[in-house]
């Protein structure tokens, strides 16, 4: 059977959205299922039916992620992310990353165990990172 894959992304101009689709791409071509959700319509249900993750969001507010929608997502579902394979990945502006050092330290704090390290582009990502989303997706893809 092939691997199910949810991809959970939260975009207000599109470039965390685009990273999503790199991912939904190389993981589709490596034959597997990809599910794309927005975060108002992921929960623990659907974080229980899924082993393989990916989650997408810009950095917001100072430094931190979007709080109204992605956010509270987030921290309902943290404690069923354990024991799964997850990634990390999201668009940023003016800083320097900090926003996914904090989200990335949080993961780890609670004892998720990222899959690899998170990628990060600054505004609208650039084709070499869409090349290495598509690698991450196929590496999602293979169990
Ligand atoms: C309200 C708001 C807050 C933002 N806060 C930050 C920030 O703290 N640090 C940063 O590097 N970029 C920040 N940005 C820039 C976005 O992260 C950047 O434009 C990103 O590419 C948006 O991704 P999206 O197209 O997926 O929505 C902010 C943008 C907005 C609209």
């Amino acid at each position: 059977m092939s691997r199910k894959i949810a991809i959970v992304v939260w975009s207000k101009t599109g470039n965390t959205r685009l990273m999503s689709k790199a991912i939904k791409e190389g993981a589709e071509n490596a034959g597997a299922s990809v599910e794309v959700f927005k975060s108002y319509n992921f929960g623990i249900e659907e974080a229980k039916s899924y082993d393989t993750i990916a989650l997408g969001c810009p950095a917001m507010g100072a430094e931190t992620l979007e709080d109204t929608e992605f956010l509270p997502m987030y921290e309902t579902v943290k404690p069923y992310l354990k024991n799964k394979k997850i990634f990390l990945f999201g668009s940023y502006g003016w800083g320097d990353g900090e926003w996914m050092r904090a989200w990335r330290e949080d993961a780890i704090n609670n004892g998720i165990s990222l899959f690899r390290e998170p990628i990060i582009a600054k505004e609208k990502p650039s084709d070499d990172i869409l090349d290495k989303l598509k690698s991450v997706g196929r590496e999602l893809a293979s169990s």
